[in-house]
């Protein structure tokens, strides 16, 4: 063994600048474009926080109708990408789907290539508005439900909830859903945005990048997480259940969905307002036992390991209650995280870098094939 310092997984490695967002693990807190997510969730849509992500500055209001009227514009289903949705088994998991479907989109792009910030923009104004319907019609086609048209009508939240359901909830579900878009927008160099930002340094195109992010968020110790944690809820059952059920795992070794962070190692700043929304939804729905079951796995966890819950540990919850089935969970994570991946995009190509970290060899010491006779 060589003494090479290795950075198995790159943690605490600082390999760029980003001006998109600022995590600081010491405060706690999560600032996008300088602006404390927290303020943003409480007081911004979450197309106005698309808009900041990728211009740098809230719109003002003209701004904003004209992005409204982009977005609208274009949010329905292409009519290859509802055949190949059409095509693809129902045992597919719903994230191949949002995968494939993005790519088709791509490939529907005569400018797929063009790589000028005003395409790029344009491009993820695109995938902003159509995944929605996406996730929503691969979710009603599960069900055996027919597809629900896009409203130009109504604001984004609203929209892809009333094509997921056919009908525009109340106001406290908007709400809750339109906040954990907020949450679930950005987060620096986490394992799909850095994806993302790789293949966009080869001079690849956009949405083969997005595409890998979708694959990379997939994963259950990334975004894929937010589906396990019902899993979990699911196996254990009831909040009287969770302290056996906990101990059973952590002497298995098992790691618990919803909890940790490669970053935050005291609390994830988004959770006390993600547990916020749950709440409204708890009252909304009348689920105590749904809320003693979360605080049961918190209180149980608190009291063996110094690991707190990361951000999918309340959306999980807050999806089921809205409706959601289980494994539409994480392309609803992607819906939002476009616009982060996206903008990641556009900072990694105006000022780009090939990435291409290196390795230290281990394998085998140089050997040499036999003289073979022929
Ligand atoms: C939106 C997001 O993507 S947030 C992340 C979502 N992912 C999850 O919720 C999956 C569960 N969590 C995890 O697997 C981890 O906490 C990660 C992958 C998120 C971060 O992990 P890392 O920073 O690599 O820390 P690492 O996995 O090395 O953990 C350090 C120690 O804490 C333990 N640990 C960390 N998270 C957990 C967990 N969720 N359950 C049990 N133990 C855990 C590890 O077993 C390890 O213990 P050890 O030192 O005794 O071996
Ligand atoms: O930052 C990370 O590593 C994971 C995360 O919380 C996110 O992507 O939102």
């Amino acid at each position: 063994m060589s003494d090479t310092e290795i950075h198995k997984g790159l943690a605490g490695v600082v390999v760029d600048y980003t001006a998109v967002s600022k995590v600081n693990p010491e405060t706690n807190s999560l600032l996008y474009r300088g602006y404390p997510v927290q303020e943003l969730a409480a007081n911004c849509t979450f197309e106005e926080v698309a808009y900041l992500l990728w211009h740098g500055d809230l719109p003002d209001a003209a701004q904003l109708a004209a992005f409204h009227e982009l977005e609208r514009s274009q949010r329905g289903l292409d009519a290859n990408v509802r055949r190949a949705i059409d095509d693809l088994p129902l045992a597919a998991h719903p994230m191949d789907v949002l995968r494939t479907a993005v790519s088709i989109i791509g490939a529907n792009d005569p400018d797929a290539s063009v790589a000028t910030p005003e395409s790029n923009l344009s491009k993820s104004i695109r995938l902003l508005a159509k995944i929605p319907a996406i996730v929503a019609y691969d979710q009603r086609r599960r069900r055996g439900q027919d597809l629900v048209a896009p409203r130009d009508d109504l604001g984004y939240s609203a929209n892809f909830l009333n094509m997921t359901f056919g009908e525009v909830p109340s106001d406290v579900v908007v709400k809750a859903f339109d906040v954990s878009m907020i949450l679930y927008a950005e987060h620096s160099f986490n394992a799909s945005t850095f994806t993302a930002r790789v293949v966009t340094s080869t001079l690849s195109d956009l949405y083969s990048a997005v595409v890998a992010g979708i694959g990379a968020l997939k994963g259950p110790l990334h975004g894929g997480a937010n589906e396990a944690v019902m899993h979990v809820f699911d196996e254990i059952g009831t909040a009287d259940a969770a302290d056996a059920w906990l101990d059973e795992a952590l002497t298995e070794k098992r790691k618990i969905m919803g909890f940790g962070h490669r970053v935050y190692k005291n609390g994830d700043s988004r959770v006390p307002t993600m547990k916020a929304a749950l709440d409204t939804l708890v009252e909304e729905f009348d689920a105590q036992d749904l809320l003693a079951l979360y605080d049961a796995l918190e209180t149980a966890m608190e009291a063996r390991k110094p690991i707190k819950p990361n951000l999918d540990y309340p959306s999980g919850p807050a999806y089921r209650l809205i409706g959601y089935d289980t494994e539409m969970f994480t392309p609803l994570f992607v819906a939002s995280r476009v616009t982060g991946w996206t903008a990641h995009i556009m900072e990694q190509l105006a000022s780009n870098s090939l990435i291409r970290p290196l390795s230290e060899y281990d394998g085998p010491a140089e050997r040499h094939l036999p003289v073979r006779s022929l």
